[in-house]
């Protein structure tokens, strides 16, 4: 199987999860994607739910499927939230995500959340955060430059992201995206707080003791973690 099956795998046992009734935090990504679907067909089958979307991507997609939106106006918490990762460590479910360019709203959406369900195939597990990935650092567009120096001072590599005409990848907030080249990352605490006090960081993709769950699929089956197992 590929892994866009795996993330189907997985992303069609954690819509599963949404019960009647409830306000649903919908993650952005190719592997959200799949619950978006999911979610869609179970809108249509009669449940009952009102989602937030973490990106201008999933909003599209939601509207497109039917699924009614709301915002925090009206509701101050969400009950449960799916979204994906970019990396996922085992035992702590601390994250890095942002890949995708979404991770201040997604970080937003995630910190009201009772519930934080990643979704992802088994290639995202690692040991230690940044052993694959980099960083995603979302940072104002003044002064990029001098914020990416204070990163580099934490022992870093920060280049602005790019799209694919050579320009700046410009966030849904309208902020740029630094990809951080760290060693890996042994105490992600204390990293995510040193990135946050610099001033121009807007948010940084890592995800600290926000994951309740990790629905995980692969050659070996599905998986579903909690922090500690
Ligand atoms: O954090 C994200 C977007 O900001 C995505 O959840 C992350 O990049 C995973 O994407 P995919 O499911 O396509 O592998």
């Amino acid at each position: 199987m590929s892994a866009s099956e795996y993330k189907r795998q997985a992303a069609e046992l954690a819509a599963e999860m949404v019960e009647d009734g409830m306000v649903v935090g919908l993650g952005t990504g190719s592997t959200a994607a799949f619950v978006v679907e999911a979610l869609g067909r179970r809108h249509k089958e009669g449940l009952r739910f009102v989602a937030i979307p973490t990106s201008v991507a999933t909003e599209k997609q939601a509207l497109g499927l039917g699924i009614p939106l709301t915002t925090f106006g009206e509701h101050a918490r969400v009950n449960l939230t799916i979204d994906g990762a970019d990396e996922i460590q085992r035992g702590t479910l601390n994250l890095i995500k942002g890949l995708g360019g979404a991770l201040l709203r997604e970080k937003i959406v995630a910190a009201s959340s009772d519930r934080l369900v990643i979704v992802a195939d088994d290639t995202k597990l690692v040991d230690h955060l940044g052993m694959k990935t980099l960083l995603p650092v979302e940072v104002t567009s003044f002064g990029w430059e001098a914020t990416a120096r204070q990163i580099e001072r934490l022992g870093g590599q920060a280049s602005p992201r790019r799209n694919r005409e050579g320009a700046f990848f410009v966030s849904d907030g309208g902020n740029l995206i630094l990809d951080c080249r760290f060693p890996v990352i042994s105490d992600a605490g204390r990293l995510e707080q040193d990135i946050r006090s610099i001033v121009g960081v807007v948010e940084s993709g890592l995800f600290v003791g926000m994951a309740t769950d990790a629905i995980v699929a692969g050659g070996e089956g599905i998986a579903h973690l909690t922090v500690g197992a």
